[in-house]
Formats: C-alpha cells, structure tokens, sequence
C-alpha cells in the first residue's frame, strides 16, 4: 500500500465510534484513549485529515479534542472546516473553506429539516421514556434511538413507537446501525458525499490523491463506495468477522487502527529518510 502511496498525496478520513473508540455500553462514555488522540494528531500534521461520525458534529469535537482535523457530524450532514489551513508536513498548506470574515465555514445541507428534528426528538423522548433501557440521542441532523438495554421482549413495540411518531413526518426515514435506529431526514446526502465534498473543497480531488477511509458502520459503506468508483484511495473496514462490504482492507478493531496510523505517520515522516519501508511496517515482501 505505502508503495503505492509514495508521491501521492493522502487524505484521511476517519469514523469515530468502532474506529476511533471502542464499542461500549453507554453512548456518553466513548472515550477516545489519549494515545488514539496522539496518534490521530500526528497523522493529521502529515496529511488532511477529517472525522466523518453520525454524532452531533459538537459532541464528536467534545470527545476527539483535537484542533489540526475536520469535522464532519450527523452523518456528513453538518460539515466545519478548523479555523486555520492544517499545514502538513509536505510543507502544503491545504485551501480551506472561508467566509469573507475568515471564519470556518458550515455545510449543512439538511439545514431545512432543523425544526421538524426538533419536534421528532422532544416527541420520541416522550413516546420511549416507559420503555426500560430506550435512550435517545440527539445527534442535530438526526436522532439515534438506542436499543442495546432494551430487553428482547420490549424491542418490537419500542420499534412501534419510533414508526408511529415518523409516521407525521414526510422526509424523514429509519435506518439501524448497532444496536440503534436512526431518524435521518431523507436527502441526498450521506458520508461518502461528505467525502466528495471534502475532496472538493480542500482542492483535492485530482488523481494523485489517495483517499484513505477507516471506518466499521453500516453507513460508512457510502464512503467506501466513492473510494471504489474514484479506482484510487484505501476503503478501509474495522470488523472481527467476515463482512459483506465494499471496503477492500479490514483491520480488526481499534487497536489495530492505532497502530495502523502511528505507522502512517511515521512511514510519512521518515519516508525522506534511508528507513525502509520494511523497517517501518515490520513486513516482508
Ligand atoms: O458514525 P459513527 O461515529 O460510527 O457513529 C455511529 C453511532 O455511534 C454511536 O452508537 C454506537 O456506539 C455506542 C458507543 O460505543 C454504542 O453504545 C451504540 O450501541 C452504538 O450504536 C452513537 O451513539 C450514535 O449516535 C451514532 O450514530
């Protein structure tokens, strides 16, 4: 792969939960491990790097904490760029998305739908609150139902519930991720256009760029079909267990992504240097 890779130029995209964090029981406890942050941070000072997550694009910033990487949250549907150009370590400063102020600038192109979230979320907390163990999260575009301490027996009429308070509303549609459904307004919208449009925007859409994408959701598959049709970039999936996916890689959990990006980072740093890259990657050819 960094065979491949050499005199091209990356751009990293990373998922957060699963990827970033392992899967724990209570969505506000996902906490990232400070060598994850290190090792995030140091890739994102060699090559562009942004989080594309279902959370609210605040509460991934809360738990990622770092200011060299682009946000993207709900989903792709709420899009930041940091307040400065991420200058890397080629020395490129990449073009970053501006005001006329030169303040970051929002892409939310679910904007319209804000109300009805708005309602549909105050409505499903009210509908689930009998329901033991449902937990609803507010995520800005869209809002995720949990079920993972929903006792089998409860889950069906849980399900119900969400249908009926969905049924009031055009434009808006269920999808299940683990252990969780999804409210999500019904556009044209979804991680791997949030890749394009990072791709776009950053100026980095031309053939030399090699996507690299990690991420283990249902809905990151939409991203690893953008890798695919562009014919160049690494559509990564993190799973344990035979997938049906487009992705191409697979690393097994995010320990593995640790070390997957302390390498990547360093094979970049030391890529000038007369350090193999057997050495770096610990492989044989
Ligand atoms: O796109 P992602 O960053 O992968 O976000 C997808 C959903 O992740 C979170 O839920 C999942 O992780 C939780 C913490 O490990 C786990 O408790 C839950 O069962 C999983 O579904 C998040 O809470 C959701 O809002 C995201 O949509």
């Amino acid at each position: 792969m960094m065979k491949v890779a050499k005199g091209k130029k990356i751009v990293v995209f990373l998922d957060y939960d699963g990827t970033l964090s392992p899967i724990v029981d209570d969505p506000n406890s996902a906490f990232m491990s400070d060598e994850m942050r290190a090792a995030v941070r140091e890739v994102a000072k060699c090559f562009p790097t942004a989080i594309i997550s279902g959370r609210s694009r605040e509460k991934v910033k809360e738990f990622v904490q770092l200011s060299n990487v682009y946000y993207a949250g709900s989903h792709g549907m709420d899009i930041m760029a940091p307040p400065r150009p991420v200058k890397s370590c080629e020395g490129n400063t990449p073009t970053v998305v501006m005001d006329k102020k030169g303040t970051e600038v929002l892409f939310q192109p679910a904007k319209s739908f804000l109300p009805a979230i708005q309602k549909i979320l105050t409505e499903l907390e009210e509908e689930t609150a009998k329901i033991k163990g449902a937990m609803v999260e507010d995520n800005r575009f869209c809002v995720s139902v949990h079920f993972r301490h929903v006792k089998d027996e409860d889950y069906q009429i849980l399900e119900e519930k969400v249908r009926s308070v969905l049924e009031n509303y055009a434009g808006f549609h269920l999808c299940w991720g683990k252990k969780v459904m999804e409210i999500r307004p019904t556009i044209e919208w979804d991680k791997g256009h949030a890749v394009e449009y990072f791709l776009e925007t950053l100026g980095l859409s031309n053939s030399d760029v090699l996507p690299v994408y990690i991420g283990e959701d249902r809905t990151d598959e939409d991203a690893f079909k953008v890798i695919q049709r562009r014919g160049q970039g690494y559509p990564i999936i993190v799973t344990s267990i035979p997938k049906d996916t487009k992705a191409s890689y697979s690393l097994i959990d995010p320990s593995e992504v640790l070390t997957f990006l302390l390498r990547l980072a360093r094979w970049r740093k030391s890529s000038s240097s007369s350090r193999s890259l057997n050495q770096i990657w610990g492989v044989v050819n």
